[in-house]
């Protein structure tokens, strides 16, 4: 899948490649820049390691089990490599290279310096006691600590499906306490970690407040929209469905509500919730927290059959539960008309082709949940800084801000020869006092999903991709890393 969406935005750059080349490498002739471009794009394609252990466990019944797990990395023009870990049974060599590839080209479409890598351990973790959760992670990252395969400067996991901030401090107490030790930098080896452990406020919400965020700069793009059949520029008053209530579907839920659109369904592994009017999403969130499940909520109808609620009428889909929910044989039964991914690759290239023909817009996930990537971007930068952001500034602003309004009652006195008191308005008076890394972190990622947003539909609009913004996704990325290895050089030694 992830080859097939390559290759298509190479056959859509095209001769840009030899455009972007021409003036830089004037000395060679046209065969010689053809193959110096075809070599880049054959080390942008390949994934050139994975790592694949096994080791033994003693369980809480004293038997042992062998244990597999995985960690790839994919392009590697930027360092360290960056990607989540996911406890799966699905989990293999081959994902892994391809959700590694995933993370190469989320990271170079967003902007954010890392090379792409993903990991796995093939485990059910319903199926193991806490203790034993711990030994496996522990274990896994240990063989991964030492054969230099995770390190703050080599590579740097994250949470992904079935993993949390608890299985982050596993990873890193792991490092700290081995070959960690004397490494000042040593939180930073993973992010997504407890905010007590150096962890960054707003990383567990943020891939879903991308999702939403990203929603949204398209949306508010009218004449792209204008596109798309039926489909009214902006977010207010939007019907939404999302399939998966984990980390990624609960909080784009929340989002998706604070920014005016009205959350109508939910679609779990077991259950399904619908309701017109929308639903209780912060009263649903809750009763998940409490039951480490949906089922049984009595908040709402429960939805029959409930693994087909994703095929009702809504004007956004958003799959945030695993790969391939929506292929060939179902993608006609779609009647969203935009599919926002949460999820990383939730649709297969038949189905997208498909869906495409059909004008259903899709935001794609290298695009629409890069929010937790960026996020965990700014977590390793206060890892390596050893401060949270605001700590340095906050005071001074504050101060700053006041001396701004006694100097503006100063001047309008001499002017107006009266004394004057203005005053910072309630909600200003409120961001001054309250102001926290929080307001940093949401900020700065609601910015860069703008920024990036706008970047694809330009590219869009520049290589005549009308309303494929999978592909658009793809050309920004991989014309980024193109450029950086084109500029490093090809001979490494
Ligand atoms: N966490 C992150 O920061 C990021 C995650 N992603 C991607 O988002 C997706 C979800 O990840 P995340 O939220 O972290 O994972 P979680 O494990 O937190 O949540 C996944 C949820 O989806 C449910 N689920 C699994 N299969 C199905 C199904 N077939 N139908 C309906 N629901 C299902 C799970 O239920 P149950 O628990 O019962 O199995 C769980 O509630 C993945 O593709 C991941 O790669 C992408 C970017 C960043
Ligand atoms: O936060 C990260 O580093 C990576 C998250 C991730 O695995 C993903 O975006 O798919």
């Amino acid at each position: 899948m992830v080859g097939y969406n390559f290759h298509r935005a190479v056959g859509a750059i095209g001769e840009n490649f030899e455009d972007e080349t021409r003036k830089k490498w004037f000395r060679l002739d046209h065969k010689e820049r053809c193959r110096r471009i075809s070599t880049i794009v054959k080390m942008i394609d390949t994934c050139p390691a994975v790592v694949h252990l096994q080791f033994p466990v003693k369980m809480d019944d004293g038997n042992y089990e062998i244990i597999q797990g995985y960690r790839a990395h994919h392009c590697g023009h930027r360092v360290p490599y960056k990607g989540g870990i996911r406890f799966s049974t699905h989990i293999n060599q081959n994902e892994v290279m391809a959700l590694a590839a995933l993370m190469s080209y989320k990271c170079a479409c967003c902007d954010i310096p890392f090379g792409g890598a993903k990991g796995g351990v093939s485990i059910d973790p319903k199926a193991y006691s806490e203790r034993e959760l711990e030994k496996i992670t522990r274990r896994y990252s240990y063989e991964l600590i030492k054969k230099h395969v995770i390190g703050p400067a080599i590579d740097v996991p994250a949470p992904d499906v079935n993993t949390d901030p608890r299985v982050m401090a596993w990873v890193m107490d792991t490092y700290l306490r081995t070959t960690g030790v004397n490494d000042i930098d040593n939180v930073a080896i993973v992010t997504g970690k407890p905010i007590i452990l150096g962890g960054i406020l707003g990383r567990e919400d943020a891939t879903g407040q991308g999702v939403a965020y990203a929603a949204q700069t398209i949306l508010e793009d009218e004449a792209f929209i204008q596109q798309i059949d039926g489909l009214k520029p902006g977010m207010t008053g939007k019907t939404v469905i999302i399939q998966g209530f984990g980390n990624v579907g609960a909080s784009s839920a929340k989002y998706f509500c604070q920014l005016g659109a009205k959350i109508i369904g939910v679609q779990e592994y077991n259950v399904s919730y619908y309701d017109p009017n929308g639903l209780k999403v912060d009263e649903m969130i809750e009763y998940q927290t409490e039951h480490k499940t949906l089922k049984g909520y009595q908040g709402a109808k429960e939805f029959q059959p409930f693994h087909d609620l994703i095929f009702e009428n809504c004007d956004i889909l958003v799959p945030a539960a695993v790969e391939k929910i929506i292929k060939k044989s179902n993608a006609d039964r779609i009647k969203a008309k935009v599919i926002a991914e949460g999820a990383n690759g939730p649709i297969t290239p038949a189905a997208d082709v498909l869906l495409l023909s059909k004008k259903i817009l899709i935001i794609p996930d290298i695009y629409a949940n890069a929010g937790g990537v960026t996020v965990s971007f700014f977590e390793w930068l206060k890892g390596i800084n050893h401060v949270s952001w605001g700590r340095l500034q906050f005071g001074y602003e504050k101060e700053n801000t006041k001396m701004l309004f006694e100097s503006m009652n100063e001047s309008l006195k001499d002017a107006l020869g009266k004394a004057i008191d203005m005053q910072p308005s309630s909600s200003f008076a409120r961001r001054l006092k309250e102001a926290s890394e929080r307001d940093i972190v949401s900020s700065s990622l609601n910015e860069s999903v703008r920024e990036i947003g706008n970047e694809l539909i330009a590219a869009a609009k520049k290589y005549r991709l009308g309303t494929d913004l999978r592909t658009a996704a793809f050309v920004n990325a991989i014309m980024k890393i193109f450029k950086t290895i084109d500029e490093s050089g090809l001979n490494y030694f």
